[in-house]
């Protein structure tokens, strides 16, 4: 499968991180034990970039996202070691007020659904200006006029008109260009979208996408896309981040992953996709089993129970992150075998029977 890497990975090869995670470890502490949501996870987004954050349900990248923003309820959360530098500074060590500068003004999130994000008894202008008066010296006037700016810039027809008007006026897809208009109002530096198409129809899906690749060219921001679609991925990313429960198993540019995926992980969702998959009679794959909840995890690797590759040393060792080529990191003892395999969709569990 080939796929295109947008020329900014080249572009911005050489600039420091904007965004560096280091060693992150988020844990909720419930009443049946500590969730390690996040455990260790190490990443960097350069200026200009847009890194795919994958895997599935439950493997911390929202939380991951949240820490960012410093939205982690706490309790039950806690940042349980690790940094995230932003342009050099903790934000783990910031005061809430501080924080305060710069959530929303130069890290902005897009959240998975809308209708809970928007006020619902706001017009979609007063929300989108609110904003912008809280971290610019602007006037009403003049907030609300870059509100409508904000939504034609989203491509929002008739922006004067909606811009008057309320979230329950607006479909799916226009709610969610809406809540893409409130995260770029004060022109962020790091954009951070949680699947941000999961609550839309398909075709919707695809022109939220382009939207959000095109917003990323014009405007040159950092983005973070969170998503279990490698498709998406494919489409927009320069470089992916694979978790799972709560680590970082595989890291690589997108050309290099979808060329030579190695963690057993990150060929069972490439195995999973319904394109790669057309060939296996037309079903759509599902990796069998579940993921552990993360204060199940002993010891050993957190996927060896669902990984038809899995040996003793990997239900007795936890594996480390390696050097799997020229920007490439995978966590699995067995990556070099795994590499000299065909198609990711021969190694899926259960695939033939
Ligand atoms: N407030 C909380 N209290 C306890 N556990 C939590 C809390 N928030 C998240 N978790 C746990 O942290 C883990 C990671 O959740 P997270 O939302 O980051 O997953 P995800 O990969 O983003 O999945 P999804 O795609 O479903 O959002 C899950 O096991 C989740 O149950």
């Amino acid at each position: 499968m080939t796929s295109t890497v947008p020329s900014s990975v080249h572009a911005s090869a050489h600039q420091p991180p904007l965004l560096e995670i280091d060693q992150l470890s988020t844990h909720f502490d419930t009443i049946s034990g500590t969730v390690r949501s996040v455990n260790g996870v190490s990443y960097t987004l350069r200026a200009g970039e847009t890194l795919g954050v994958v895997g599935e349900s439950g493997c911390g990248k929202s939380v991951t996202a949240l820490s960012i923003m410093r939205l982690i309820p706490m309790p039950p959360g806690r940042f349980a070691g690790g940094a995230i530098r932003y342009n050099g500074v903790d934000l783990l060590k910031l005061s809430e007020k501080e924080m305060r500068k710069i959530r929303g003004n130069r890290i902005s999130m897009v959240f998975q659904d809308p209708m809970s994000s928007l006020n619902p008894v706001m017009t979609i202008g007063v929300q989108i200006a609110e904003t912008i008066m809280l971290h610019q010296k602007l006037g009403k006037k003049e907030a609300l006029a870059r509100a409508t700016d904000m939504l034609r810039l989203v491509q929002i027809a008739e922006p004067e008109r909606r811009v008057n008007e309320y979230p329950y006026q607006l479909s799916g897809g226009m709610r969610q260009r809406v809540m893409i208009a409130l995260a770029l109002a004060c022109n962020p530096e790091v954009l951070i979208a949680d699947e941000p198409t999961t609550a839309l129809d398909v075709t919707i899906q695809a022109q939220i996408i382009e939207l959000l690749r095109d917003l990323q060219a014009k405007l040159g921001m950092g983005v973070i896309m969170i998503t279990h679609d490698l498709g998406v991925v494919a489409e927009t990313c320069d470089r992916v981040v694979v978790m799972y429960a709560g680590r970082k198993v595989e890291e690589a540019s997108t050309e290099e992953l979808f060329e030579r995926p190695v963690h057993p992980y990150t060929r069972a969702l490439m195995a999973s996709m319904p394109a790669m998959n057309a060939a296996v009679e037309g079903r759509l794959l599902e990796i069998p089993g579940i993921v552990a909840a993360s204060h199940e995890l002993a010891r050993g690797c957190a996927f060896a129970g669902r990984c038809s590759y899995a040996v003793e040393r990997c239900r007795q060792e936890t594996p480390m992150l390696m050097e799997a080529g020229h920007g490439h990191s995978v966590a699995c003892f067995r990556w070099q075998e795994i590499a000299q395999q065909a198609a990711p969709q021969d190694d899926l569990m259960g695939a033939h029977s």
